[in-house]
């Protein structure tokens, strides 16, 4: 379930955005000042912040920035409040909801964030295999090891069991442990008090807090350190956790599933995974196989994302022409689902006929930055160097790639797009205007156009 902090009212107007999302599931909690937002997030939690424009985001922005909050934060006014919301944006918030809210715009956003009402597709034989023996796990409380390459669906078939779980309206929450230094990462498990360490500015729950009576997913838990190892063991031995600079345990009640693209067991044998912390997590093991190995996969899946990056883009949902089904069957997929989908979000925005044809499908392209952990996987093939992949290519096609995707990726927004590029936003309407000249589609504006909403 996702958890929505409401942040002001907009004379009832963000009430009015807030039962549309709670009709869609998620669980709302609504606060009246920037500090009581802060408190809120350093306490409980969230996964999005709908904020009233009219508050100071900025500042709200910034105290999350040095808490390494990183809850995503959607800034809502009405369209006059321009100045407001380029402000919020230029200070990290995420995008601009324009009130009133549409209700595809609220789904589409908490879609976005937690991927949640969306079941794993897996037509092939072996994924429903899969799908199924996870959906009969769900209902138990052991703790479940997923493994797989990168982008084969780890977190996504997290999130399936916890909705299939008895804890569905409990929290989900997640955590990367290869994403931060032991330090940061001990008070993200386990929350500290104020002044614990310096920087320690405020008291704040960790994650398996936070996922109190919920799920918590232990990401990328071959990267984990020895001696956190020791400290999660006997959390999830003692059911309770110790606080940094606490003088109490605090109990919780959390469901622990781990992931990891390494051989746990290789490292358990090397001295690097503590054996005892492996067979804790391991109670059962679901093994998600690389896109290679379920060839019966690729095309729904490809069918889904064109779908989606259509609908979020503001264009026309098109047919795989036969040549580009058979170029996406004929590859062998190294990044998986993500490589997949990356693919796809590029073709819609490059096809340019009726239907997305074989030469909008580019392959060979290392993931985006963004979607990268940053460690290299053990068990996946090294990514490709970025820059060697473009070697050969002709710089006017990379340039308008480039702009494309950024555009694609800001949801459409010119002003942030010449920002991150760089560019004046005279010249980036230029070019826009020479690429659809070309044939080329071109996501339209978030104002013009409300359906291009998503969060990326
Ligand atoms: N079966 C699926 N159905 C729909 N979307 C999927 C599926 N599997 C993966 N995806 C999509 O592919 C992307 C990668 O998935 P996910 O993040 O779950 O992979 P992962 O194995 O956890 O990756 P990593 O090991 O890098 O953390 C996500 O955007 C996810 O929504």
């Amino acid at each position: 379930m996702t958890r929505l902090l409401i942040l002001g009212s907009l004379g009832g107007e963000l009430g009015h955005a807030a039962r549309i999302a709670a009709a869609r599931g998620a669980q709302l909690t609504q606060v009246e000042g920037v500090t009581a937002a802060l408190e809120r997030l350093r306490g409980a939690g969230a996964d999005l912040i709908l904020a009233d424009a009219a508050h100071d985001l900025p500042w709200l922005l910034e105290r999350l920035a040095e808490e390494r909050i990183a809850t995503p934060l959607i800034a809502c006014g009405r369209n006059a409040d321009a100045d407001s919301v380029l402000r919020a944006i230029r200070a990290g918030a995420r995008e601009f909801l324009p009130l009133p809210p549409e209700a595809e715009l609220i789904a589409a956003m908490l879609q976005a964030v937690t991927a949640e009402h969306e079941a794993p597709i897996g037509r092939d034989a072996v994924m429903q295999a899969l799908l199924a023996r996870a959906g009969q796990l769900a209902r138990a409380e052991a703790s479940v090891l997923i493994t797989g390459e990168s982008g084969t669906g780890k977190e996504v078939l997290a999130r399936h069991i916890h909705a299939a779980s008895r804890r569905a309206r409990g929290p989900f929450v997640a955590l990367n442990c290869a994403a931060l230094p032991e330090a940061l990462l001990e008070s993200e498990l386990f929350g500290h008090e104020r002044g614990a360490f310096s920087g320690a500015v405020a008291a704040r729950k960790g994650k398996f807090e936070q996922a109190d009576r919920g799920t918590l997913l232990l990401d990328e838990i071959g990267e984990m350190d020895v001696r956190l190892q020791s400290k999660l063991l006997r959390a999830i031995q003692e059911r309770e956790v110790d606080k940094l600079g606490g003088t109490q345990p605090v109990k919780v009640d959390v469901r622990i599933l781990a992931a990891t693209n390494r051989d746990l067991e290789a490292e358990v044998r090397a001295g690097r995974f503590r054996e005892d912390l492996y067979f804790r997590l391991n109670v059962v093991q679901l093994r998600i196989p690389p896109l290679r190995e379920r060839a019966g996969d690729i095309l729904p899946l490809a069918e889904h994302f064109a779908a989606r990056y259509a609908a979020a883009n503001g264009l026309p949902a098109r047919p795989l022409s036969p040549a580009a089904t058979a170029r996406l069957m004929a590859h062998p997929w190294p990044g998986n689902v993500r490589e997949l989908e990356n693919a796809l979000h590029r073709a819609v925005l490059l096809a340019s006929g009726r239907e997305i044809g074989a030469e909008a499908i580019e392959l060979g392209h290392a993931p985006p930055a963004s979607v990268t952990t940053g460690v290299a996987p053990v068990a996946a093939p090294p990514p490709a160097d970025p820059i060697a992949a473009l070697v050969g290519r002709r710089m006017e096609e990379v340039e308008r790639e480039l702009i494309l995707e950024t555009l694609g990726r800001c949801l459409g927004n010119r002003t942030r797009a010449a920002e991150i590029l760089g560019i004046s936003i005279r010249t980036l309407r230029n070019k826009l205007a020479e690429y659809r000249g070309q044939g080329v589609a071109v996501p339209l504006a978030p104002g013009q156009l409300p359906e291009s909403w998503r969060v990326a």
